[in-house]
């Protein structure tokens, strides 16, 4: 992989990027792309960007090899730069060229809203599969994959990478093979200019909650919304969701750049102006079914019969919904019915509604519902499935982050949970009881039982043992994170199902 100067310079021209550049050898061509000093740089380029950039990591870069910086302003004369207005959106361009374009070899599918992106994407992302073995590749919080060996799949860091690390490993999918990527955008991808350039082949809007605010994230609502929608803008093709909030904004975004032909909305419901409409029949705790009708003038004809009936293996109303875009996505990419079906009957994502069926201690759902408003949905779609149920909840609230959360799970444990216990999740630098204690506070002991077990693991075993047959049992929030992030450290964790699999067989052998 290689970058030509003379080509980086067009690239920044043609987007208006470039305010200077001092280049000594007009035929330069890097071999190295870095925004890491501490890299040995040999023949690189080197990119200062960032909020915590400081001008000794260029210094470092130097020392290491680097031929080239890329930056927002002249560090250093002691080698050849380019001076840009945006150092991030530089990057993404750049990124996209030294790895040779494979954006261009990639059908592109891409999820975003406040929840429901991994969820979602891993349905498309196993109907796909189906069709077309080993030629799909999945971006998502959990896992990123790029290839069918088991080496080319590995825990994701960032929900969507930064710019460099998304482009190469574009380049890792297109090499193996890859033809289709399914992959989730964060709002803070558009935010720091993680896909910045990128035109995606089908963009998919969930919903929109308030969330992700706050002084490392977004300023305000309207700028979280902002950023979320210019998905809509950057695809050709839209799916979205008709009740999401701020639907007219999400809509008139994506008209910016699709016809109405290629703009798809669902609903769940009857919806006045909804493309497809899907309508719940019925759950149990394996499984759920609904129907999915198309309403669709003949532009939008993506489905040979006018209604078809689903089971999906993950419960939960909202994941039907989830369910509905990739189901769009799908027949949009011409994948027959019959693999949907089989698809999303067996569907399976980690730490989303897993569901483990006691002998005796009732049934127990491990979710990632980790806010107020994936705890709404979560406990509001038990309580509506399972009213003769006690909804028992564990759950915790990350430390230096989010702090709204505590509050908010306070308020859904209160109007929709019988027994919950506190404890520990991602304490980070925070005292984990404090923590606690920010969320009992607010709790309305009146309406909900509450206890304190800082210990994850005897948290589970303690809501295990004192449950019996008919109890819904809820270990909220952490997922299949294997992990507590503790003081800066990612102390290992055996994550919750494994936990709860291990204390129900000391218990019922
Ligand atoms: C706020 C934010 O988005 N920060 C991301 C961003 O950091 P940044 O560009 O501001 O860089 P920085 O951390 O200020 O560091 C400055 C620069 O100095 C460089 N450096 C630093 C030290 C050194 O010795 N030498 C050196 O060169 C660093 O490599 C970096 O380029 O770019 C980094 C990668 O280049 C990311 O790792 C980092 O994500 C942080 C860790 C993060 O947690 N971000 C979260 C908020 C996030 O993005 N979350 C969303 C999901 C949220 C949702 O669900 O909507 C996600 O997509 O994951
Ligand atoms: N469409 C939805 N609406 C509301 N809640 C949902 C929806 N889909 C999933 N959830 C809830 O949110 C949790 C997280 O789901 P998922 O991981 O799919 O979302 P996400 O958008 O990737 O989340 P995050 O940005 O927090 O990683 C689930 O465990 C479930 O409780």
């Amino acid at each position: 992989m290689s970058l030509k100067i003379k080509n980086a310079i067009k690239i920044l021209q043609e987007h208006d990027l470039l305010v200077s550049s001092s280049i000594s050898d007009e035929k330069l061509e890097l071999t190295h792309i870095s925004y890491n000093s501490r890299e040995n740089q040999k023949d690189g380029i080197f990119f200062c960007k960032g909020n915590n950039f400081k001008a000794e990591y260029l210094n470092q870069a130097i020392d290491n090899g680097v031929r080239l910086y890329v930056s927002e302003q002249e560090y250093s004369q002691k080698v050849d730069r380019l001076i840009v207005k945006n150092a991030s959106k530089a990057l993404s361009l750049l990124s996209a060229e030294f790895f040779g374009n494979p954006q261009n070899d990639l059908f592109i599918v891409a999820f975003t809203g406040t929840k429901g992106k991994t969820t979602t994407s891993y349905f498309l992302y196993d109907i796909l599969k189906r069709s077309y073995p080993k030629q799909v590749g999945l971006f998502s919080t959990v896992d990123r994959i790029v290839g069918s060996e088991p080496s080319d799949k590995f825990k994701s860091d960032l929900t969507t990478p930064e710019s460099m690390e998304l482009f190469r490993d574009m380049r890792r999918c297109v090499d193996n093979g890859i033809k289709y990527l399914v992959m989730e955008v964060s709002s803070q991808a558009y935010k720091k200019n993680r896909v910045y350039g990128l035109t995606f082949d089908i963009g998919g809007f969930l919903n929109i909650t308030p969330d992700h605010i706050g002084p490392n994230e977004h300023p305000t609502y309207a700028d979280y919304l902002n950023c979320k929608k210019q998905l809509m803008i950057n695809s050709k093709v839209n799916i979205i969701n008709r009740q999401t909030n701020d639907y007219d904004t999400v809509y008139e975004a994506a008209k910016q750049t699709s016809s109405d032909a290629d703009i798809y909305r669902f609903a769940k419901g009857s919806v006045e102006d909804a493309d497809f409409i899907i309508q719940s029949k019925e759950s149990n705790l394996n499984d759920s079914v609904f129907t999915f009708t198309a309403r669709s003038t003949k532009a939008k004809a993506i489905q040979e019969q006018d209604e078809c009936t689903y089971r999906l293996g993950l419960v939960g109303d909202f994941n039907e919904l989830n369910a509905a875009a990739a189901i769009i996505a799908a027949k949009k990419m011409g994948i027959k019915n019959e693999i949907i079906e089989q698809s999303l009957k067996s569907a399976f994502v980690p730490g989303r509604m897993e569901h483990i069926n006691t002998k005796s201690h009732g049934t127990i759902f491990v979710d990632y519902a980790h806010n107020y408003a994936s705890m709404n949905a979560l406990l509001g779609f038990l309580k509506r499935e399972y009213p003769q149920s006690k909804i028992k909840v564990v759950v915790g609230s990350p430390g230096d982050k989010g702090v709204s959360r505590r509050e908010g799970f306070a308020k859904v444990l209160t109007e929709l949970a019988d027994y919950a216990i506190l404890t520990t999740d991602d304490p980070g630098f925070e005292n984990p009881a404090d923590i606690c204690k920010q969320i009992d506070d607010k709790i309305d002991h009146q309406k909900v039982q509450i206890k304190t077990i800082l210990d994850r693991k005897e948290a589970i075993r303690n809501m295990i043992e004192s449950s019996t047959n008919g109890d819904i049992i809820v270990l909220a929030a952490k997922g299949n994170d294997a992990y507590q992030k503790t003081k800066g450290v990612d102390v290992p964790y055996p994550s919750d199902p494994v936990v709860a699999k291990k204390i129900l067989k000391d218990i019922e052998g």
